[in-house]
């Protein structure tokens, strides 16, 4: 198993700065290098500070599209959306010129909402610049749930879909989520956690094999580039 590499910081504050500056450095290279840049973010509840300091970087955001990690089936509308908070906290100040493809569409079925998002996705670009990964408490990361029927699908390097459905584990609705070639293929990896509890969870991730068990160690397991670990109490 791959162990990231790991960049600890005394508050979250600090580590919101450092963080959006790592972000808006990779985002500007792969402007100059390819003309545009492409950012997954993740949703919950740890990314909210980030995207506040990441939406005042001053960088060409109009060649930026940002895409998210893991959704939840509801429209942006919805207080659980991850698209609502991106769009409250990221595509704000300097950040609001750049695009945004969702997970979550009109369609009727997860299964379709994905197959549209996977056709915005591989549009935007070869492979992602940055994607920033959170983890839950139980060991999920993306909408990669324990004991998910459809985890192997989500996680096998060979997957070719982008943006897959999936079920969450004691979670109210169903989610779209990247698979394992879209996030391991990303240039900059980063796993970003907060707390003593979630670094606990990850010391557990990374000393066991079970994937079923702790889907984030599908990343430890893939040939990633080394994950960068943004950690603060
Ligand atoms: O459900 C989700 O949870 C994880 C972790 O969220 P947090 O609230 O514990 O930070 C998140 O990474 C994922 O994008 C989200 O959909």
């Amino acid at each position: 198993m791959n162990q990231p590499e790991p960049h600890e910081f005394e508050d979250r504050e600090a580590l919101a700065q450092a963080l959006s500056n790592r972000i808006a450095t990779a985002l500007s290279d792969a402007i100059e290098l390819r003309g545009r840049a492409l950012l997954a973010v993740s949703g919950g509840s740890t990314p909210r500070e980030l995207f506040k300091a990441l939406s005042v970087e001053e960088i060409d955001w109009s060649k930026v599209t940002v895409t998210l990690v893991d959704e939840r089936f509801v429209p942006p509308s919805h207080d659980r959306s991850n698209h609502r908070l991106v769009a409250a906290c990221l595509l704000q100040n300097a950040a609001a010129p750049a695009h945004f493809i969702p997970l979550y569409n009109n369609a009727e079925t997860p299964v379709e909402a994905a197959r549209q998002a996977s056709r915005q996705l591989e549009q935007a670009g070869d492979a992602i610049d940055v994607a920033i990964l959170g983890m839950g408490a139980d060991g999920h990361t993306a909408s990669w749930f324990p004991g998910n029927e459809g985890l192997p699908e989500l996680t096998s390097p060979t997957q070719e879909k982008p943006v897959m459905a999936a079920e969450g584990t004691g979670v109210p609705e169903p989610r779209l989520t990247l698979t394992l070639p879209r996030i391991a293929g990303a240039r900059l990896l980063v796993l970003h956690i907060e707390g003593a509890d979630k670094k606990e969870t990850l010391d557990q991730a990374l000393a066991g094999e079970a994937v079923e068990e702790m889907p984030i160690r599908a990343i430890f397991n893939s040939d990633a580039p080394s994950v960068q670990l943004y950690w603060a109490p």
